[in-house]
């Protein structure tokens, strides 16, 4: 039996109403326990899709799934429900209730393994605030421990989310563009942080990032999509500026391409004649 908690073999996602069709195609990859993984690419490449298909949020259409083992979608709800706190998906913008306090929000990661009883409770009365004060100070954000959420910053929210992740007993942390309101040092805290606690945990990390050379400094693993397929799967050190660049190609409209400015003149132009 393979060792691996996670296997996809051949797989495509579609978007329900999606209008371009696949979302991911034919992706093969396989993630061990302690493994930490870079997941790059283009805007739309299919890295968001890919973190929450990993974290069964997404039915795939095609091809072979196993987390833990398992094909998620074989079992019923309450099978995958269970399955779910397993994991745990950050997403870029965490759906923290605006009116909370951010020492209830980040509790709330403890809600798998609450009654209802003791979850009611925590909405009035924060069961462990030390625990969330200490997760809260992991990044550097334990004085806003009474705010509420809808007083944070947009980098303050998403660190707020990671906090979660640290009160959660998950063992696949699927985390997606953890970075996209950081600045440098705060970036070189949160990636710090999330993964010495996967180290710790022996959990795996796959980590959604747009900074490439972060990507490459912190992960041993990079796994880069372009339109919805594995562009590579390498260690970082094989990873070349060439690749890079093919994997970015076409991004960035052409030099000489008109700006959208131009455009507009153009077409003010076009309407008059
Ligand atoms: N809810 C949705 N419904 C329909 N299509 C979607 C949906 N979400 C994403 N898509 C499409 O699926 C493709 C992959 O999107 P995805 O968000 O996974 O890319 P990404 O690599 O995470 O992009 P970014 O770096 O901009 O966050 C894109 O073509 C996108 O337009």
């Amino acid at each position: 039996m393979s060792s691996a908690w996670y296997e996809l073999q051949g797989l495509s996602v579609r978007h329900i109403g999606g209008s371009r069709g696949l979302a991911l195609q034919d992706i093969s990859l396989a993630f061990e326990p302690g493994e930490q993984v870079a997941l790059i690419g283009p805007s739309g490449a299919g890295k968001t899709t890919l973190l929450s298909t990993l974290a069964c949020a997404h039915k795939p259409d095609s091809g072979v799934f196993k987390a833990f083992g398992t094909d998620p979608w074989q079992l019923t709800d309450a099978g995958r429900h269970a399955m779910r706190a397993r994991l745990f998906l950050a997403p870029q913008t965490p759906p923290l209730p605006p009116r909370q306090r951010v020492v209830t929000a980040v509790l709330a990661a403890r809600l798998p393994k609450w009654s209802l009883g003791q979850a009611l409770l925590s909405l009035f009365k924060p069961a462990d605030p030390e625990a969330a004060y200490r997760a809260l100070s992991r990044f550097n954000l334990g004085d806003k421990l009474y705010s509420r959420v809808d007083r944070l910053s947009g980098g303050e929210r998403q660190r707020c989310g990671l906090a979660r992740l640290l009160l959660s007993s998950a063992q696949a942390f699927l985390v997606d563009e953890p970075l996209s309101a950081l600045d440098p040092a705060l970036s070189q805290l949160t990636l710090n942080t999330l993964q010495q606690e996967a180290r710790e945990r022996n959990a795996l990390l796959v980590c959604s990032l747009h900074q490439v050379d972060l990507a490459l400094a912190h992960f041993p693993r990079i796994v880069a999509l372009k339109n919805g397929r594995v562009a590579f799967d390498l260690p970082r050190e094989q990873v070349t500026q060439a690749m890079v660049d093919e994997l970015y190609l076409g991004e960035l409209p052409p030099a000489n391409s008109p700006q959208p400015d131009e455009m507009a003149a153009k077409l003010a132009v076009g309407a008059c004649l």
